[in-house]
């Protein structure tokens, strides 16, 4: 598929790597839906987005409401005349041990609330945003691409019982939906990072860097672009599907 005029919309599209991959895909003539909670963050990253050379609107969405993203990707078919992609991108990290022994008494560490707001955004969003982003390209006759932004904690991390559940699920979405959607000319594929810079590493402490990076073979993190190119390729190869690109310098956790 051509980037060049293409309509693609991000969840989390408001900052780190939604952005980044928005200002990527906008540079390659891309139009852009950007899908977030964050109105302040959504017209930051549009402007970075036009200044990139592509078109950008606005959508604020929780993409855990089904009448909200229903709404929103109704709208996004209007605004643009059509729909050529969507990345799953939005999640959030709620991260703690399942159990703990203190005092010789086991604790439970990591709550149902805790639990249930990672399964809700990570997976649930994204199976609510992937479900109404197919219906639309079906209804419009429009050829597609879907891109599940998981983790390298989809294999199982210590401390994410929720978010490496809710990643290992978005993983295993990508074959479902290719073998369900190609033949509506609709491709399917995943991108797990390992660790990216992001304004939150950026505010870590040298020491706790150098630790981190010191257990990637490749001896540093990820940058945004690195994984906004991987979108890209995705997109414009079309004998990509069904599968989970692993970007993460060679880690394994
Ligand atoms: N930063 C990293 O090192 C890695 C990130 N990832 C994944 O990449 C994706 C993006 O991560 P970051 O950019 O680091 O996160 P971030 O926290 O910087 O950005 C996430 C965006 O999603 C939005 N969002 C959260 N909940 C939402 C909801 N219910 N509805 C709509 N928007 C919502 C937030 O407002 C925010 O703009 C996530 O899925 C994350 O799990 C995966 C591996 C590594
Ligand atoms: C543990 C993995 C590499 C990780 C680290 C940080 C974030 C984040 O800041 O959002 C993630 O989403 C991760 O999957």
């Amino acid at each position: 598929m051509k980037l060049q005029d293409s309509v693609i919309a991000i969840t989390g599209g408001g900052q780190g790597l939604g952005r980044a991959m928005a200002e990527y895909l906008a540079g390659k003539g891309a139009k852009v839906a950007l899908i977030d909670l964050m109105p302040e963050k959504l017209a930051e990253a549009a402007e970075a987005c036009t200044n990139a050379g592509g078109e950008a609107k606005t959508y604020v969405c929780n993409v855990v409401k089904e009448d909200e993203v229903e709404a929103t990707f109704k709208t996004v078919v209007e605004d643009f005349g059509q729909l050529n992609g969507l990345v799953n991108n939005a999640g959030i990290l709620r991260d703690g041990l399942m159990v703990k022994v203190k005092d010789g008494k086991v604790d439970k560490r990591m709550e149902l609330s805790q639990w249930q707001s990672v399964i809700d955004v990570n997976l649930t969003g994204v199976f609510l945003c992937g479900r109404e982003a197919a219906t639309r390209m079906i209804e419009n006759g429009d050829q597609g691409v879907i891109v599940n932004i998981a983790s390298i904690s989809r294999a199982g991390n210590m401390g994410q019982s929720n978010y490496s559940a809710a990643k290992a699920g978005v993983s295993a979405l990508v074959p479902v939906w290719a073998k369900e959607l190609a033949r509506y000319g609709i491709r399917c594929m995943g991108i797990a990072p390992g660790f990216i810079e992001t304004e939150m590493t950026g505010s870590m402490k040298p020491e706790a860097l150098e630790k981190m990076t010191a257990g990637i073979p490749l001896k540093r993190m990820g940058k945004p672009e690195e994984i906004a190119s991987t979108v890209a390729f995705i997109f414009e190869n079309d004998y990509a599907s069904g599968r989970v690109i692993e970007i993460d310098g060679g880690l394994r956790l």
